[in-house]
């Protein structure tokens, strides 16, 4: 029942739904008291010949007016319990989902995707029915199970009472027992439905791999056993589900057994009429129910808190980039500072970056060139705040972007990534992704920067073409560049290319740059790349090596100082040569 205790600052936030649906839940239950005692006054009445027409049809226009009033309580209180069951799910699917947007890459990482959506879909469901089933099981269990026991024991018997519930502490310590082995079985049964979850997610998106490496048959055998697994788990949850049943029916069937066969001593020893033996077995017949519930109840909060306990940890995961108390909202602009003696990716040993001390003033490009691996994209996510630096320090306009809110530092940056990733929206929505209420104009414009408007053009239904899952699926040529009119759109003061021309051809890569130079002046821009002429026109240029700057300077220079970025050229010429079927030597 602990997770009722943590999950009290929701009913607390909802006390008056709660309260009002609880108290109808009350009234309904007690007025479901009040038909047997008067079948038992009717039976004495008859017994006695006492009973009346009049008296017969006062009693049956009380009971229809009992049917009534429980009628519309009980919808009431359905509405306000399992109306509020819905809210609280609603509510953890938005602190997860909130809490998903804040937490760093490096959770991604070690979480898995269809493990995440498991959290926000069985755990989330688990939670609700605790909310909803839960507190309605055990308010009717405790409210009906003690009034009934306290009108059997004082208005019938205490000692018939006391008999009927002999078995009770039998029934209590079997299914606190039954709880136990359910919470284990019920987490075992959602970390594998987690499991699958994640398989399909990734099968699905990695369909293509999976198809041009002929695994489809390999992959099948490998969901066949997650999905028995699947199964195994939730039928050993199911074996104990099945066993609260039949306990509690052979429990109860007792508890009648020893009822009627003592009552009836009673009634022949003259020490209980016959009109309250039978109210007494109404009554126990309708305590069949709460013990019922509690029974369930039992069963529907042991899952709650199982899936409860999973959320929980997750929500507990801190995000490791969190920003000062006193961060400037402002959105920082001027020159760019890299102080950074060290960097390293956490549960690491070896520096991913070292004595990074780089300037790049405002309004000029910066090229950052080396092999793969040497820590281009690393430098870019130091300044993006995807992590945080534990030596040195980032500066844009001579203050720390530690200093700033991370909203405001990410408005200052557009980031158009290696692999981009496009949402199942037309053109227009995905290059208007920052800026929903943009004019279609600017979209054109930024589009027409980015070398891509007479592509989408041709497509079906131009800039309202769907791509994605769900439509026309771009060249990678083509969903670069409208990763590149998206980050314009932004207009920002700091323009990020990591990688993002690498798979359109050298003319569109000319056009893209010289558009960018002329739409971009007054603006810093930063430009990783493999390939040295998406470089060349940059203002400065370092070079990454084991990620250190191994040399610096325009391409001018760096060609006249013949080292590495010399060499890269050479190589790069040779290449560019070999493709366009040229002859060396
Ligand atoms: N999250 C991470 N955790 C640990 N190490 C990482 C992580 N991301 C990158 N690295 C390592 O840091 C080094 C630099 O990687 P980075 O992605 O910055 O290289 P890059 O120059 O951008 O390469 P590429 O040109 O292939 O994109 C690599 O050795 C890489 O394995």
């Amino acid at each position: 029942m602990r997770v009722f205790a943590e999950l009290m600052w929701f009913f607390r936030a909802h006390r008056r739904r709660y309260a009002s649906g609880i108290i109808y839940l009350i009234v309904v239950t007690l007025l479901s008291l009040v038909p047997p005692a008067l079948v038992g006054m009717t039976v004495n009445r008859l017994v006695h010949h006492q009973m009346t027409a009049g008296a017969l049809w006062g009693m049956l226009a009380l009971i229809l007016a009992i049917a009534l009033v429980s009628y519309g309580l009980r919808y009431l209180w359905r509405v306000r319990l399992f109306g509020g069951s819905i809210l609280l799910a609603t509510e953890l699917r938005d602190r997860l989902y909130e809490h998903f947007t804040r937490l760093s890459p490096e959770f991604y990482h070690h979480h898995r995707i269809g493990d995440l959506m498991a959290h926000a879909t069985n755990d989330v469901l688990a939670i609700q029915d605790t909310a909803g089933e839960g507190v309605f099981m055990m308010v009717d269990s405790l409210v009906s199970g003690i009034t009934l026991v306290g009108i059997m024991a004082i208005w019938i018997s205490w000692k018939l009472t006391l008999i009927s519930l002999l078995p009770l502490p039998i029934m209590a310590f079997v299914i606190s027992r039954y709880g136990r082995m359910l919470h284990a079985r019920f987490m075992l049964a959602q970390a594998a439905f987690s499991d699958i979850n994640d398989r399909v997610q990734e099968y699905i998106s990695g369909i293509r791999v999976v198809r041009a490496f002929g695994q489809e048959a390999w992959e099948r055998e490998n969901f066949v056993a997650l999905s028995k697994d699947v199964v195994e788990k939730n039928v050993a949850v199911a074996q104990i589900d099945a066993l609260f049943d039949p306990t509690i029916s052979v429990i109860v069937g007792f508890s009648y057994f020893l009822s009627v066969a003592v009552g009836a001593l009673f009634v022949v020893h003259g020490s209980m009429n016959l009109g309250s033996l039978t109210t007494f077995t109404l009554y126990l017949g309708m305590l069949i129910w709460p013990m019922m519930a509690f029974g369930f109840l039992f069963n529907v909060v042991e899952r709650g808190s199982a899936s409860h306990d999973r959320v929980q940890t997750l929500l507990a995961v801190q995000p490791t980039v969190v920003e000062r108390p006193d961060a400037e909202a402002e959105v920082p602009v001027g020159d760019i500072r890299f102080d950074v003696p060290a960097f390293y990716y956490p549960e690491t040993d070896r520096p991913a970056l070292t004595d990074i001390h780089l300037e790049i003033p405002r309004g000029t490009t910066l090229g950052i060139v080396g092999r793969t691996g040497s820590g281009k994209t690393t430098l870019i996510r130091l300044l993006l705040r995807e992590f945080d630096l534990s030596q040195g320090d980032i500066s844009i306009g001579g203050r720390s972007i530690y200093a700033y809110r991370l909203h405001a530092l990410r408005q200052a940056l557009a980031y158009a990534p290696q692999d981009d990733f496009l949402f199942s929206l037309s053109i227009r929505d995905n290059i208007a992704f920052q800026d929903p209420e943009a004019d279609f104009d600017r979209v054109v414009e930024v589009a027409r920067i980015a070398d891509v408007h007479e592509d989408i053009l041709r497509f079906p239904e131009g800039y309202d073409t769907i791509v994605g899952e769900r439509g026309v699926t771009l060249s990678g040529g083509q969903k670069q560049r409208v990763s590149i009119a998206r980050a314009l759109l932004a207009d920002a003061e700091i323009l990020i290319l990591d990688d993002t021309l690498s798979a359109v051809d050298a003319r569109t890569e000319a056009a893209i740059l010289s558009a960018l130079k002329e739409n971009r002046q007054q603006r810093t821009t930063l430009i990783a790349t493999h390939r040295l002429s998406a470089v060349e026109h940059a203002d400065n240029i370092i070079v990454l090596e084991h990620g250190r700057i191994v040399e610096q300077g325009s391409h001018e220079a760096l060609l006249r100082l013949g080292g590495r970025y010399w060499d890269m050229y050479q190589r790069q010429q040779l290449e560019d040569l070999v493709e366009q079927g040229g002859h060396v030597g």
